[in-house]
């Protein structure tokens, strides 16, 4: 059985990356995806701005809808107070081990927790099976059709506060019209658009940042 691109990212981590160090698991990844096989990572120049996001943020309890090979978990958790953790929803249950084991070879398995199944199943389950009360950070990156009803989810399971920070991938390539609808204009958030790049391409994408305001 031939393997996966998912499988040749790992296998690139895995020979390239220096254990342990975050930086250096991004750079072999964002180096593959470019040169070799396209991977629908946020990427180094998305990553910059989710960086921003999430050192604005400086979340306690963190979540990722969507953690595919877990490049932006690594992103995200290396940034992580001592105290904090990030939860990351993966529904494809092929990503799950790829994911786990690059964020253990970033050293970083203690801060992350990749829950397998579909987003819409397990943020019900958030308070009171993962103990989690509110999130303070919230990235969007698994499916555009998802992010609004999933956001809509976490607004009626009180899960976000007043201050919760939503940032999501993809606002201009694929699109999440209706996820922009949700937010704009709408009086319990305040959202900022942040132009960019498709990861490792030149056409054009952007962020959509959307604070909760209770
Ligand atoms: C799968 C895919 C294909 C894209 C594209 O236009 N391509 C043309 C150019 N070739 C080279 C690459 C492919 S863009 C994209 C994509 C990108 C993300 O960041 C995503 N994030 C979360 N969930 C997604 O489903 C998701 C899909
Ligand atoms: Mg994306």
């Amino acid at each position: 059985m031939d393997q996966s691109k998912e499988q040749r990212i790992l296998n690139s981590v895995s020979y390239n990356a220096i254990k342990g160090d975050a930086e250096s698991v991004l750079d072999c990844i964002d180096k593959y995806c470019s040169q070799k096989e396209w991977a629908m990572n946020v990427g180094d120049e998305k990553g910059l701005i989710l960086d921003k996001i999430v050192k604005e943020a400086d979340p306690t309890v963190a979540l990722e809808l969507g953690t595919y090979c877990g490049y932006s978990a690594v992103r995200i958790a290396r940034l992580l107070k001592p105290s904090a953790h990030l939860f990351s929803i993966e529904f494809n249950a092929e990503f799950v081990p790829i994911a786990k084991e690059i964020i253990e070879i970033a050293g970083l398995e203690d801060k992350v927790t990749i829950l397998e199944g579909h987003a819409q199943d397990i943020i019900p389950q958030l308070k009171t099976k993962y103990n989690v009360d509110t999130l303070d950070f919230v990235f969007l990156d698994h499916w555009k059709d998802r992010y609004a009803p999933d956001t809509i989810l976490l607004e009626q399971y009180g899960l976000l506060r007043k201050g919760s920070i939503l940032l999501a991938d993809n606002i201009g390539f694929p699109g999440a019209p209706d996820f922009l609808k949700h937010v704009r204009n709408n009086e319990h958030y305040e959202c900022t658009h942040y132009p960019s790049h498709l990861e490792y391409m030149k056409a054009p994408d952007a962020m959509e940042k959307a604070v909760y305001l209770g």
